[in-house]
């Protein structure tokens, strides 16, 4: 079944990228057919197409010049050959979005590194000069100066001193605008009590916790979730760094953690504002009753990674295998957080861990469990997050603060959403898929959403649907605002909310999309082809079977009409081609897209292959 299920995954992932490879080309005809038809109409006004296709080949920060700077800092104070220097410099700069992270000195090899060797075991060295203490502190001078020249920040992540001296620094260059900010979208799940409101709010807020639900009171948005102490619904935190490198913190209040730079209260428009980087949480809920506002968390909210929450007394029990398999199911990156170290005696914290290993590293997950007891490791193992298999274990406790140092540092160098453009592609028409629908005094109807491929400007013309029939509205985007901020664009991969002209808030909801405006009308799906995989169900699964469908935003219920199975029937570890139809409204969907139903215990991956 695991070999089936990674097999599975990885032709998903191919027919993923061929339909996206195939969008793309078709998005850039388009992009060129409305540009040739605004020409021959004459227009001269700026096209926001025109625009459209040119977001992110600009570099706005002049990472360029600030790249080459520092390189050039460095080979002026390395007697070697210049050639091979650069190239070993240079890959010891790792770019992401904004942000460098450069290591001096030699670096331990990564597989010493993780393992947890001492620093007198690391035999092996990757790419790096052996330098003097002085030559680093020097460098070290040399290159904030020089940030600071162009307006970056330099901040020290990690230092080692002694035998192999060493250093990492994050490099960071303010965004020009709130709406070029780099954000990590995370959801966080876990059993009920794993301590993950807590994790939150301690991360968000600074104040540490009192072992009795202190910190996670904040975060509750309904009165019978803080009579209970249990979240129901999916509820967002943003945690902002600075360009120094600190957490942005809004309220006061004494903590003991020293890493934590305090500000007075701020709101989320505040900490956008001076944000250099957000990383936004995905708060989900842990109990069984709610899995199926978890599972919509975890498909609508198109998160870099999902932060798993292991109570140390507890382990991993309950709903938390079911997140996990089906993080593993949507091939989201998984870091687990074991949480409670302060109250679990030794012996039972060691068995959580021994269990926790054993599962990352069985058959089904295949992760490489890395223990993440130091700086170091957290910045090498943030810095490639996601490309690898390793799952970073992190172990902390939201009372005395332990551990949250570490925490902090990877959150801090994730690589950002909109960073990926396997997922998110900017040189495609605009496609923004509605997770929330609000109606706003004096504002009219608000959406909230992914912005999945494109861009988007206040005042750009889109269409909205489909409805009920099928159909799309035409609308305009009055304005915009990401994380509270005001903004004026938005592009793919980033989560903006959006107030539209003329829509009456009961013509919208979750799962709709909104398109930009052409003459292409865009088509609504009723039915469709996709390849599954059965992943359970405990007898047989027949056609007229009903279950509820995961794609994106999309949450309806679907019901099988027909398979290509000789039997008929479809069994637990069972592949086949399935046609689908939505029971109660057609919905915007595109071949390519992951989809996961799930009916009680019975749950089924797949990808559309084919829309009808
Ligand atoms: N001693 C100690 N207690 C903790 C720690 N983390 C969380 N707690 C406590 O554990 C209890 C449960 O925490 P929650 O954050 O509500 O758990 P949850 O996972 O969000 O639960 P649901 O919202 O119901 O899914 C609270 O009373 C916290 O005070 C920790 O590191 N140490």
């Amino acid at each position: 079944m695991a070999t089936s299920l990674r097999n599975f995954q990885n032709e998903i992932k191919q027919i993923h990228h061929r339909e996206l490879a195939k969008q793309r080309v078709h998005g850039a005809e388009q992009i060129q057919k409305e540009q040739k038809h605004s020409q021959v109409a004459g227009k001269a006004k700026e096209d926001s197409l025109t625009e459209l296709a040119s977001v992110g080949t600009e570099e706005p920060r002049g990472e360029a010049e600030a790249e080459e700077k520092i390189l050039e800092i460095l080979l002026s104070k390395v007697p070697v050959n210049h050639d091979i220097v650069r190239d070993m410099l240079a890959a010891l700069l790792t770019r992401n979005h904004g942000e460098y992270v450069l290591r001096l000195g030699a670096q331990p090899s990564k597989a010493k590194l993780f393992a947890g060797e001492s620093d007198d075991d690391v035999a092996e060295y990757w790419n790096g000069i052996e330098q003097s203490e002085d030559t680093l502190n020097f460098l070290h001078q040399e290159i904030t100066s020089a940030v600071e020249e162009i307006g970056g920040k330099t901040s020290l992540l990690f230092e080692a001193r002694g035998k192999h001296p060493r250093k990492s620094l994050l490099l960071r260059l303010p965004p020009p605008s709130v709406s070029l900010t780099p954000e990590v979208r995370c959801a966080v799940v876990g059993n009920v009590d794993s301590g993950k409101s807590t994790t939150l709010g301690v991360l968000t807020r600074g104040a540490l916790d009192d072992g009795r639900g202190r910190a996670r009171v904040s975060l509750f948005r309904h009165k019978h979730e803080i009579e209970t102490g249990r979240t129901s619904s999916v509820g967002m935190e943003i945690l902002g760094f600075a360009p120094s490198g600190a957490p942005i913190l809004p309220e006061t209040g004494s903590s003991n953690d020293p890493d934590v730079v305090r500000r007075e209260k701020l709101g989320w428009e505040e900490i956008s504002v001076q944000a250099a980087k957000i990383v936004s949480f995905i708060d989900l809920a842990g109990h069984e009753k709610y899995l199926k506002t978890t599972l919509y968390g975890l498909t609508s909210g198109a998160p870099s990674c999902v932060i798993l929450i292991v109570g140390a007394n507890a382990g991993l029990i309950g709903m938390s295998k079911e997140h996990l398999s089906i993080a593993l199911a949507l091939s989201v990156p998984v870091v687990v957080c074991i949480t409670k170290i302060d109250m679990t005696p030794a012996n039972v914290q060691a068995e959580t861990i021994k269990q926790v290993v054993k599962i990352l590293r069985s058959p089904g997950c295949r992760k490489i469990p890395v223990f993440v007891r130091s700086s170091e490791v957290a910045v090498e193992i943030a810095t490639g997050f996601g490309k690898e298999k390793l799952c970073p274990i992190f172990q902390v406790s939201n009372v005395t603060g332990e551990g949250l140092g570490h925490l902090r540092t990877f959150l801090n160098l994730l690589p950002s959403s909109e960073g990926d453009t396997d997922k998110f592609a900017v040189d495609q028409p605009l496609e923004f898929s509605v997770t929330e629908v609000w109606s706003v005094p004096y504002v009219g109807t608000v959406v909230n959403g992914i912005v999945n491929g494109g861009s988007v400007k206040t005042g750009d013309p889109v269409m909205l649907g489909p409805d009920s029939n099928g159909n799309f509205q035409t609308t305009v985007v009055k304005s915009m605002q990401r994380k509270r901020a005001p903004v004026n664009t938005a592009e793919a991969g980033q989560c903006v909310s959006c107030a539209l002209k003329r829509v009456r808030r009961n013509t919208v909801r979750k799962g709709m999309v909104m398109v930009s405006k052409s003459e292409i009308l865009p088509k609504a799906t009723r039915q469709f082809q996709g390849q599954v995989l059965i992943l359970y169900h405990n007898t047989t699964l027949q056609k007229n079977y009903q279950a509820m469908l995961h794609c994106g935003a999309i949450r309806q219920t679907v019901r099988i009409i027909d398979m290509d199975n000789p039997q008929g029937v479809l069994r637990t570890g069972d592949r086949a081609t399935v046609t689908f139809e939505f029971i109660s409204h057609p919905e915007f969907i595109k071949e390519g897209m992951k989809l996961l139903f799930r009916e009680g215990k019975t749950k089924g991956l797949g990808v559309i292959t084919k829309l009808l």
